[in-house]
């Protein structure tokens, strides 16, 4: 496989760790390479999409910006998976709740993603596809948790390709089917890596709330969920 590839600049291989951690936000990718890296390597910065490569608590690890939206996750998880060989892709990003017991900054893992997209089309499915975590990184997500006393909420989470939707009450049909909340690329990443064969799972914080309307700054979105990280920085 060539590389450099279309949208990561890094033209060496084993520069990028097996196991790297998504943000959709690149400054929020920054933000853990700044504050719990040591011995960090710049990767990429195409695009401003930076990634980084360092240690934690000894282990390799790299992290880097996702973009926002499933075509963006779509291609760096590709090109992660099929040209540098990384195996444990785990998004780490920002979600509304959509349930009343889904507090802002409560931290959500994503055991299934539901979606509104087409992605699962290129499959030629038969049916339609179920798109869940690697078992193994939410076991150890949720131990990794209880060991450090972070409260979890395990579940359903919906990938939507929508922001801002037309259908201002939409979220309530997905809340009745006990979804907890509403973020942007986790589908999408569970079936690149369900195909290639590889981990993936989806950590969250939420940002805002679609029920109470509570919302937190940008500010805060790239620079204070550490809970959520410093759970996936330990699956490394
Ligand atoms: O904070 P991140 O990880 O980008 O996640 C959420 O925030 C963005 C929308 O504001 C979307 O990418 C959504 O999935
Ligand atoms: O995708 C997202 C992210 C945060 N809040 C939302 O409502 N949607």
């Amino acid at each position: 496989m060539a590389i450099p590839t279309p949208h990561i600049g890094c033209s060496e291989q084993g520069v990028i760790a097996e196991t790297v951690l998504l943000p959709g936000d690149p400054l929020r990718a920054k933000f853990i390479a700044d504050t719990f890296l040591e011995d960090v390597v710049q990767f990429n910065t195409v695009r401003n999409m930076f990634g980084y490569t360092g240690t934690y608590k000894g282990k390799k690890i790299s992290v880097m910006g996702s973009g926002m939206g499933i075509p963006s996750i779509g291609i760096y998880s590709y090109e992660l998976i099929h040209f540098y060989g990384v195996k444990n892709l785990i998004r780490i990003g920002s979600c509304g709740s959509i349930r009343e017991d889904v507090k802002i900054r409560d931290v959500i893992i994503g055991m299934g993603a539901c979606t509104n997209s087409n992605y699962a089309a290129q499959y030629e499915l038969p049916g339609t596809y179920a798109p869940i975590a690697s078992w193994d990184l939410l076991n150890k997500a949720v131990n990794v948790a209880n060991e450090k006393g972070i409260e979890v909420k395990v579940g359903n989470i919906l990938s939507s390709d929508t922001f801002y939707d037309a259908q201002k009450d939409s979220w309530k049909k997905w809340s009745a089917m006990g979804v907890m909340g509403i973020e942007m690329e986790a589908a999408a990443l569970y079936m690149n890596a369900a195909y290639a064969g590889v981990n993936a799972l989806c950590i969250l914080t939420v940002s805002d709330s679609l029920v109470t309307h509570e919302v937190t700054s940008a500010e805060e979105r790239q620079n204070t969920f550490t809970q959520m990280m410093e759970i996936a920085l330990e699956l490394a």
